[in-house]
């Protein structure tokens, strides 16, 4: 079976100017994981941060906290190596980024990592059957990458139900506009991490972490 419930914090919403005490705010609200959105203005018309900022973090919070790097770039093979040097725990990158997703699935076992594979919102799921037994974890993406705070997109549920059907013990990941009105949606369709950002970083946020987790674990007693 999977690894049970986990809600992860995405920091794209957190005031990035004080990044390191709002993480230890949402981790001590309870939050098991950081996702840590990396964009380069290539793969998605933002940027965020890179491997510098991952490298204090993790200085900051110390070992313990698992960092799940959502690679949103092009040519994700180029940050690897710097990202297991940072800290990084988890490298989740684009099926639509690289030419050779086998090779870079390689990569980063080699460098200590755990793999996990995402795919657009316009990206069919059948293209992650062939690494699914491969990674650690599927990214289905629902909202456009690039920014937080959009409008969660039910129509990629039957993705992520029929990764769950076809590979009941693999880690799914919902991530994009994700909350207490979207998680329930998450859960019944088979994803068991949620990524949260704005619907975390509210006045209440352990309130919301307890609620995502509740529905979810509900799904996957
Ligand atoms: O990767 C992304 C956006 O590109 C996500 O991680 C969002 O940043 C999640 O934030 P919310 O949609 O929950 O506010
Ligand atoms: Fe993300």
């Amino acid at each position: 079976m999977v690894s049970g419930c986990k809600i992860g914090l995405s920091i794209l919403s957190s005031d990035l100017a004080n990044l390191g005490a709002e993480c230890v705010q949402m981790l001590d609200s309870g939050a098991d994981y950081l996702h840590l959105d990396v964009m380069d203005r290539h793969f998605v018309p933002y940027i965020t941060f890179g491997h510098p900022v991952v490298e204090s973090l993790r200085k900051q919070l110390g070992q313990d906290p698992f960092f799940d790097m959502h690679m949103m770039v092009s040519r994700p093979e180029q940050w690897v190596k710097s990202k297991v040097v940072a800290g990084a725990n988890q490298y989740t990158y684009h099926l639509e980024a690289t030419e050779s997703p086998g090779a870079l699935i390689k990569d980063i076992r080699e460098n200590g990592m755990k793999v996990g594979l995402a795919i657009k919102p316009g990206t069919t799921v059948e293209y992650l059957a062939p690494w699914a037994n491969q990674i650690d974890m599927a990214l289905v993406m629902t909202v456009e990458p690039g920014f937080g705070g959009q409008k969660f997109m039910e129509g990629m549920m039957p993705k992520v139900h029929w990764l769950r059907t076809q590979f009941p013990t693999l880690d799914i990941e919902a991530d994009g506009g994700v909350g207490p009105d979207t998680v329930h949606k998450c859960a019944e369709a088979g994803a068991n991490m949620i990524v949260s950002g704005s619907a975390i970083m509210s006045e209440a946020p352990r309130a919301v972490i307890n609620l995502l987790r509740n529905v979810c674990s509900e799904a996957f007693p």
